[in-house]
């Protein structure tokens, strides 16, 4: 679909248009700092429009204005990230179809509970010659088995779908504190390396890698052993325990990952994607931090109850996540194989204790 340009004769023709376009599917703490860093990329790269839209999931806020409104006036996302300026090449559309429409390259960074919606929107809606990469961890799970979210965008919208994930705590990339990230591909190198392009900046480092399962599947895992790391802290079991708790959680997600017959490489958890952001993530992620609040209350206090209240509208995936692998561990027989990850969710539902999270691993 090139653009068209009207002649002095008033005639529209069309006119080739070969550089690449960028939309952001997602507005929350990480969508925003992808569209900053991005969009400070757009402006220097001569092979991209400057242009970055940003799809926003419209919501009023208390001051009785609407969010994409705020963010387009103030440059700043003032719910999920505020402080930051974002570039003002970054537009907030708040219409799915129109953020989307003339885009090559889709950039999916939402929670990942909600792209089967999001996914089921845009078929027919996009390029035919579109490119994504998913920001997001996070899975599905199918009567066949577990559904990758790079596996769901190309099933459904019939596109090429790489991965970026990493040791990337969204807040601290925002104020340009330096980290790394790994793009996982397919076959399709060039691809990787555009992407690699359109991220890297001096403080944040991007490299590729031929695995997007194994890219992905680290991503989406750490994020249950962050909340079984959540809950040891919450616990005050010190750290001797929880080194001891990630070690065997480390191992327990390349066993998982083995068992799943993805070819999945060990070299990938030696990437930032790997052992790097489950040691960020059980630091300092949202997830340890409600897990840890969690297990303070004795698992008095639902997750759902303290998502609302300590992370004011961004979304925890961890729960959910060790709710999707305990039913791909169940479908397959192999819930007494990973006992951490069905501990996790078990605590997760209040049908164990917190204090089950030390004690499956001492008998
Ligand atoms: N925040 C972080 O530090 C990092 C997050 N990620 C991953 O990136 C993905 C997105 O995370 P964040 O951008 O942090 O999101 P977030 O946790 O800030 O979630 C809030 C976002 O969800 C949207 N939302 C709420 N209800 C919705 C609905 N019904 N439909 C569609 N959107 C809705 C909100 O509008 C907002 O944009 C997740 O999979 C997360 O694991 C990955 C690396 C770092
Ligand atoms: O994925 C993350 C860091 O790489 C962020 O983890 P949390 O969602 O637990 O904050």
């Amino acid at each position: 679909m090139a653009p068209s340009a009207e002649t002095e004769y008033g005639d529209n023709v069309e006119v080739p248009d070969n550089k690449s376009r960028v939309t952001v599917v997602g507005s929350g703490n990480w969508g925003s700092v992808a569209a900053k860093l991005i969009a400070s990329n757009t402006l220097k790269l001569s092979s991209f429009h400057d242009e970055v839209r940003m799809w926003v999931f419209e919501e009023v806020l208390p001051s009785g204005e609407k969010l994409s409104e705020v963010i387009n006036q103030t440059n700043e996302n003032v719910k999920y990230l505020p402080g930051i300026k974002l570039g003002r090449n970054v537009v907030a559309v708040p219409d799915l179809e129109h953020a989307v429409r003339d885009a090559n390259m889709l950039v999916f960074v939402t929670p990942h509970q909600f792209m089967e919606g999001i996914c089921s929107r845009l078929v027919g809606k996009i390029r035919e010659d579109a490119e994504a990469i998913s920001l997001i961890k996070g899975m599905e799970v199918k009567m066949e088995g577990p559904c990758m979210i790079s596996t769901l965008i190309t099933e459904q919208l019939g596109i090429n779908c790489c991965v970026l994930m990493g040791a990337n705590i969204a807040n601290e990339i925002a104020v340009e504190k330096f980290s790394e990230a790994t793009v996982g591909y397919r076959e399709n190198k060039e691809i990787a390396e555009k992407w690699v392009r359109l991220f890297s900046t001096a403080y944040f480092m991007v490299s590729a890698c031929q695995d997007v399962e194994g890219v992905e599947l680290c991503g989406t895992l750490k994020n249950v052993v962050a909340i079984a790391a959540g809950f040891v802290d919450g616990l005050e079991m010190g750290n001797n325990t929880k080194a001891r708790q990630l070690f065997l959680d480390t191992t327990m997600l390349s066993t998982f990952n083995f068992c799943l017959h993805l070819t999945v490489y060990m070299i990938t958890f030696f990437e930032s994607c790997g052992v790097a952001d489950l040691i960020t993530t059980c630091l300092g992620g949202r997830n340890r931090k409600c897990a840890d609040a969690f297990a303070r209350n004795g698992g008095k206090r639902s997750f759902d109850e303290l998502e609302s209240e300590m992370l004011q509208g961004q979304k925890l995936q961890g729960v959910s996540t060790a709710k999707e692998v305990y039913e791909v561990l169940r479908h397959r027989g192999w819930l007494e194989l990973f006992p951490l990850f069905t501990t996790v969710h078990e605590i997760c539902i209040g049908r164990l204790p917190p204090t089950a999270i030390v004690e499956y691993s001492q008998s």
